[in-house]
């Protein structure tokens, strides 16, 4: 497939590529009716396949949905290293979150069946936002597929991918699916007032030329979002007020980024970036962030750069003030240190001419 288009036909056969997300400032205010700062990352992709069949196919990714074993001692280390789940749930409740949506809308689907099945080399669960780019990219497999693509607006769009990964419990917010909706770099505002007015928050693009080089750093770790978000979430809704003034600095991190990045005012930027991270820390603490994850963040501070977690663990983004001699020191540092690091990649915005038509104005 062309690496350019996140989407392609070959005769009826449809393919969707999503890239990963980073979310630069405010996030994880984005699950508590914050704001954010996200880009769409160029560096790694999910794609979905869809192909008309006879019978509805979820067809188990054969190494992510792996259900052949050498023996006892591989399936356990599998399921200690990865947990039980791949992306075919992702791929089920998709479906059935779009076939609802289309029902209670009046959004009329021909009775043809398709086999889906999905590709992903975002390295899983490092707060990537891999499993919102593969729901994602079967969402507009199925748009397309159903040709109602120009009937669910784009707005709507990430909280069909929010309720796909809520219906199997996990814990997220809407940043990593505006992101993967639009491509490129967007300012949002979860609002609740608005939230709950409109069912979705304000979302602006940006220019991504405004970034400054950024690098990523990640390990091969495998976090579960949803486990990593549970305990602050319950101190959250229950009122706790450290929580609840933190998660509103954290929310006006982003607020403050976009003046910064549209002043190209890069030490602010820094700023921002790191205390990000030190309002995560405090609110989540060491031992849900993990050791490794924090090792991340302070190998990258050690070198004199901003760094934060790109989603809830896994990956670091980091901004080195100084330029290419201060991203040497850093590589040569996460070498040292065991971690892959690669500089960041932006994907332009995708929205296609009929995505535009639903959007206000
Ligand atoms: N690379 C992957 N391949 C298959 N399924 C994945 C992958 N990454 C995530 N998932 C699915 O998504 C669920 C939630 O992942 P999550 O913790 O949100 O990680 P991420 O940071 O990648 O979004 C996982 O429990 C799993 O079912
Ligand atoms: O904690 C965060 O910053 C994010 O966590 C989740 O993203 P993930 O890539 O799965 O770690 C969640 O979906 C986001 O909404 C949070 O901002
Ligand atoms: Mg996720």
């Amino acid at each position: 497939m062309d690496e350019e288009s996140p989407s392609s036909r070959k005769s009826n056969e449809i393919e969707h590529k999503v890239y990963a997300r980073v979310g630069l400032l405010g996030n994880p205010s984005d699950v508590y009716y914050g704001r954010t700062i996200s880009f769409s990352l160029a560096n790694f992709w999910a794609t979905v396949k869809l192909q008309p069949s006879h019978h509805l196919i979820i067809t188990p990714h054969p190494t992510h949905d792996l259900v052949q074993f050498s023996g006892l001692d591989h399936l356990v280390n599998r399921l200690q290293s990865e947990g039980y789940y791949g992306g075919v749930r992702l791929l089920m409740s998709i479906c059935k979150v779009f076939y609802n949506y289309c029902n209670e809308n009046n959004i009329e689907l021909s009775k043809e069946n398709f086999t889906l099945s999905y590709d992903t080399n975002i390295p899983r669960q490092t707060g990537l936002s891999g499993s919102s780019a593969i729901v994602c990219a079967a969402l507009n497999c199925l748009l397309d597929f159903y040709k109602v693509r120009h009937l669910v607006k784009v707005e709507i769009r990430p909280d069909l991918i929010l309720s796909a990964e809520k219906e199997l419990g996990i814990i997220a917010g809407l940043q990593d699916r505006v992101a993967q909706v639009y491509g490129g770099l967007v300012y949002m505002d979860f609002n609740k007032d608005h939230m709950e007015k409109l069912g979705h928050g304000v979302y602006t693009p940006m220019d991504t030329s405004l970034l400054p080089p950024l690098q990523l750093i990640y390990a091969e770790n495998p976090s579960d979002s949803g486990k990593v978000h549970s305990t602050v979430q319950k101190r959250w809704l229950d009122g706790d007020e450290f929580i609840v003034s933190s998660m509103a600095e954290v929310a006006d991190l982003a607020l403050q980024g976009q003046t910064a990045i549209l002043e190209k005012d890069y030490s602010k930027l820094a700023d921002l970036m790191n205390r990000n991270f030190d309002l995560r820390r405090s609110m989540f603490g060491d031992d849900a962030l993990g050791s490794l994850n924090i090792e991340m963040v302070e190998v990258a501070r050690r070198v004199g750069a901003a760094s934060k977690f790109t989603g809830s663990g896994g990956a670091v983004v980091v901004f080195c003030p100084d330029g290419p001699p201060q991203v040497k020191l850093l590589e040569d540092a996460c070498k040292e240190a065991g971690f892959v690091i690669q500089p960041v990649k932006v994907v332009p915005s995708y929205l296609n001419e009929d995505d535009l038509k639903t959007l206000p104005g």
